[in-house]
């Protein structure tokens, strides 16, 4: 699919890898839903994509992704505002191991509720046009993370979920791929979590230990997740891929011919 005259929503859209996409997305000739928490964030995005894009382009819409009456009409917001929807990037996460259950909420049922609702508008057996999902999991939901194991669990639950409905969309013919993207760490706000005692809870002794793993493994610009984003949206031929982002290998994908051995 080529994003020029498409309309996405992309959640998490304010800042970090929200933010990267979104922007290649209007480079592209994109038109944009974005939809985040974060009032003054949101607003401050939106006013600063205006400038550069022109203010038809965006939209903001502040909206809590694990509130199902928000989410849903964040969507119909979406539609009735720019007509349709082509592709949804479920990228909103937080790293909660304190309150995990948020973790949970945030990272996982409402990536399963966001792509449920965005295969209401977009599948073709729904009277939609079809259309294209990606949603943003991490390594961390293919290697154990021991110093977040809430956070690897919601992560490893976007994959399996994401490469299960994506069959479901193949055998029931949908019309929509869906498709996910696990970066390794990424500069952002939200690495700033590894220093709050209230975020990390009993895993805040391994601050040291994860910062040493940033430092061996590397931290990548969010410009390469959105790099990796495009070839998710624009490759046709992919669904129910899973594609991996690293400083040592760049964009490449998950093989699931072999199984996987932690390495612990
Ligand atoms: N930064 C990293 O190292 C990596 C991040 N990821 C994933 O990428 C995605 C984006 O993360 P970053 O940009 O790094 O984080 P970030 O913290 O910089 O941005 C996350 C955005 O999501 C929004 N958000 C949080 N909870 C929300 C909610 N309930 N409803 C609506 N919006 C909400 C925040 O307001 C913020 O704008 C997340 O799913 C994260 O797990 C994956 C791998 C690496
Ligand atoms: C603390 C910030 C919260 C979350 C950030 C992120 O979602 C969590 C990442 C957790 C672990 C990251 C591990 C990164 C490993 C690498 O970068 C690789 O170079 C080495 C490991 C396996 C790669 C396998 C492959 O590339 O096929």
């Amino acid at each position: 699919m080529y994003a020029n005259g498409k309309v996405a929503l992309v959640t998490g859209a304010a800042q970090g890898i929200g933010r990267a996409l979104v922007e290649v997305l209007l480079e592209k000739g994109a038109a944009i839903a974005l939809v985040d928490l974060n009032p003054v964030a949101g607003l401050e995005c939106k006013v600063s994509l205006d400038t550069q894009y022109g203010s038809h382009r965006t939209l903001f819409i502040q909206c809590d992704v694990t509130d199902e009456e928000q989410l849903k009409d964040a969507f119909k917001k979406t539609v009735e505002h720019f007509g349709r929807l082509d592709i949804l990037v479920n990228n909103a996460g937080v790293n909660n191991e304190k309150d995990w259950e948020k973790t949970i909420q945030v990272n996982l049922i409402s990536v399963i509720r966001g792509t449920y609702i965005g295969l209401e508008h977009m599948s073709k057996n729904n009277g939609g046009e079809g259309g294209t999902i990606i949603n943003i999991s991490s390594l961390a939901g293919l290697m154990p993370a021991a110093y977040q194991p809430v956070y690897s669990a919601s992560k490893f639950g976007v994959i399996g979920f994401s490469r299960a409905i994506a069959a479901a969309s193949h055998i029931g013919n949908y019309g929509v791929r869906i498709n996910t993207l696990c970066p390794a760490f990424v500069d952002t706000p939200l690495l700033e979590s590894i220093e709050k005692e209230e975020i990390m809870g009993e895993y805040y002794k391994y601050k040291d230990n994860i910062k040493g793993m940033m430092k061996s493994y590397g931290i990548l610009d969010p410009s390469i997740i959105a790099e990796g984003l495009m070839n998710l949206i624009e490759d046709d031929g992919l669904n129910g891929a899973v594609m991996k982002i690293t400083t040592s290998k760049g964009i490449h994908f998950e093989d699931f011919s072999t199984p996987y051995t932690p390495k612990v």
